[in-house]
């Protein structure tokens, strides 16, 4: 008996390691096959987007805020197991820096103003970690690379209500000139923000017009008499119909009218008729841009 029970332990202690072994071959051989088949569809991907720049009209800039937006909601909707959603978000903001740079050139100018290179850190989680990138430390600079076509887009400071005259950037964006730079996103798209993540908030603005995603707030720019008070802006965007989120009012030294930023729901374009239902403007009220909601911890 004790020979059996003996011959027992020995087929069995060396196969358990041995099983652990095979198996742990067997799965690594798994994630290799299920790497090439990644590999495989990113590849096949790209050959698609190599046909959506061919159908692209000459001049096109091939940057579709919105749409990148849309596509990463729409993973996130569908997403189920184990794998931690932002992963998506990372992936797909490196495959979007990589195809859009297939369809011509792709530079990011950043205005930096945060501590520790923080908008370039959110420029670079966005834009991908590689993608050519200059930095300025005035929005003026950025915004010229945008004007001059030697950037793609630029990443600004979120206006803030205290800013001096200098850094208050949107101000000059306010008119409907060629070539008419737009606020095309906001950054972080993925707002739940991990230890040691840059904290700032920034604005994208683009030589293009704004995209919508399906769940955007947009930015129009007003010019209002000096007397303008923020209970009476709020009040004139409710009953043009407008369901505001926030606002910069701003009555420079020396300025002759007030400068307003609000931000409302939903995607407004140049032609909404709301706009023309914005009471005591001096002006038109411009349309600065929209930008997709952000991902937050509700919806990430
Ligand atoms: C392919 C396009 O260009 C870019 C690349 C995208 C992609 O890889 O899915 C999506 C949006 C664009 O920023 C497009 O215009 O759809």
């Amino acid at each position: 008996m004790s020979s059996t029970h003996s011959a027992a332990e020995t087929d069995q202690t060396p196969q358990a390691p041995n099983d652990a072994t095979a198996q742990l071959a067997a799965l690594r051989l798994e994630l290799d096959r299920l790497d090439d088949a990644i590999h495989d569809l990113l590849m096949q991907r790209a050959d698609v987007v190599v046909r959506v720049a061919a159908l692209g009209a000459k001049g096109r800039v091939a940057f579709r805020p919105g749409r990148e937006a849309e596509i990463i909601r729409r993973l996130l909707r569908r997403h189920a197991g184990p794998l931690p959603r932002r992963l998506l978000s990372r992936l797909w903001r490196e495959l979007f820096a990589a195809t859009t740079s297939m369809q011509g050139p792709y530079v990011i100018t950043v205005c930096e103003t945060g501590a520790g290179n923080e908008f370039v850190q959110c420029a670079r989680e966005h834009f991908g970690a590689l993608t050519p990138l200059r930095v300025h430390h005035s929005p003026a600079q950025a915004i010229a690379e945008v004007s001059a076509g030697s950037a793609t887009a630029a990443v600004l400071p979120m206006p803030a209500d205290e800013e001096v005259p200098a850094t208050a950037w949107w101000i000059a964006l306010l008119h409907r000139d060629e070539p008419r730079i737009h606020v095309v996103a906001r950054l972080p798209f993925w707002a739940p923000r991990s230890e040691g993540a840059p904290q700032v908030q920034a604005l994208v603005v683009a030589a293009v017009a704004p995209d919508p995603s399906a769940q955007d707030r947009s930015l129009v720019g007003l010019e209002l008499p000096l007397d303008m008070s923020r209970a009476r802006l709020s009040a004139g965007l409710a009953a043009a119909g407008f369901t505001q989120s926030a606002a910069i009012l701003r009555r420079d030294a020396g300025a002759q009218m007030a400068h307003a930023l609000v931000e409302v729901d939903g995607y407004v374009a140049d032609g909404d008729g709301r706009l023309a239902a914005i009471p005591d403007v001096l002006r038109p009220p411009v349309v600065l841009g929209a930008y997709a909601v952000p991902l937050d911890g509700d919806n990430a």
